[in-house]
């Protein structure tokens, strides 16, 4: 369990990090979202002992960071932003630094390293310097450093940048597999990774906390959310649509000619929306219901003076 009170970090007269205050427990996957610069990187260097909060207290299963930082960093996996250091060091003669490091040796050792090479697909890298590899092994090499002595919480700082599409989706899938009891928390920017793997987010805006949530509530907030959006085959009368019950806006995409129908608070317009389709006869190409426009809500919370 991690348990953050009050945490603020300055460097000289800059507040990075603004009053924090919040509780993770195990099974939580927690998404940690904001703009660039709003403080992600440095509570994460917090949470792990890298850096010293200026005020406010970190506790971790029980005990104080940074005073504690030795016990509890055995228990976190931590990959920070950017490459891995030692990049003359070869994938597999980094691997067993890291396993030294981690105080592992023996049978222990060869099989957690072994167990982190197939995880993280390493195979056909293994004999090559770190800083001559791709910027997507480079993450994953980071990635296999951070899960090798599998520790109970991981934090893991972006880490599907720079991953191809097929790469993420299985860091993604490694993470969740990964997850079970753990805490896990991921800083990302890209909105869909925290519907597809987290079941928290968190945002936070200028260092403070703009929301604290299920992924599904933050898709709620969008004006998106249950929304009709309609393509239809050839131009024909739409202006009955905006009349429906239960509709309270409807709009045009002038780039695409896609409608969209906004549903009044607490309403779900789906079964009018294709009742008079069907009776109008109106030549619809696709149709589906929103779930909300991650990208819209988070610019909406990140922007906004008030928190959440
Ligand atoms: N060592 C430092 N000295 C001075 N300012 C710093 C230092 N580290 C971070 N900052 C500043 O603190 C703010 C928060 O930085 P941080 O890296 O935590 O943001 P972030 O949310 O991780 O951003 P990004 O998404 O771009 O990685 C930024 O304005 C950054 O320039």
């Amino acid at each position: 369990m991690i348990s953050v009170k009050n945490l603020s970090k300055m460097f000289s007269h800059f507040k990075a990090v603004d009053d924090l205050s919040f509780e993770v427990k195990p099974g939580d996957i927690v998404g940690f979202l904001g703009p660039n610069g709003a403080g992600k990187s440095t509570t994460m260097k917090m949470l792990t002992g890298f850096l010293t909060p200026t005020s406010g207290s970190i506790k971790i299963n029980g005990l104080k960071m940074p005073e504690k930082a030795k016990a509890i960093q055995k228990n976190i996996g931590y990959l920070p932003e950017g490459a891995p250091a030692y990049g003359d060091m070869s994938v597999f003669q980094f691997l067993h630094f890291i396993a030294d490091v981690r105080g592992l040796s023996g049978k222990k050792k060869k099989s957690r390293i072994k167990d982190v090479i197939e995880k993280v697909e390493l195979q056909e890298v293994l004999n090559r310097p770190i800083e001559n590899l791709s910027k997507g092994f480079k993450r994953r090499v980071g990635l296999a450093q951070a899960i090798i002595h599998d520790p109970q919480i991981l934090i893991l700082d972006e880490p599907t940048d720079g991953l191809d599409p097929n790469q993420k989706h299985q860091v993604r899938r490694l993470i969740q597999t990964m997850s079970r009891d753990k805490i896990v928390i991921i800083s990302t920017h890209i909105l869909e990774e925290v519907t597809a793997v987290c079941n928290r987010v968190m945002i936070i805006a200028n260092g403070a906390l703009r929301f604290d949530d299920t992924p599904a509530a933050l898709q709620q907030r969008s004006r998106f959310n249950q929304a009709v959006t309609i393509k239809f085959s050839y131009a024909s009368d739409i202006s009955g649509l905006a009349e429906i019950e239960g509709v309270a806006d409807m709009e045009v995409n002038r780039s695409d000619g896609m409608v969209t129908l906004f549903p009044e608070p607490g309403h779900y317009i789906l079964g009018p929306v294709t009742a008079h389709i069907q009776h109008f006869r109106l030549p619809v190409d696709r149709l589906y219901v929103e779930q909300g426009r991650l990208d819209d809500v988070f610019r909406e919370i990140t922007s906004s003076e008030v928190a959440a």
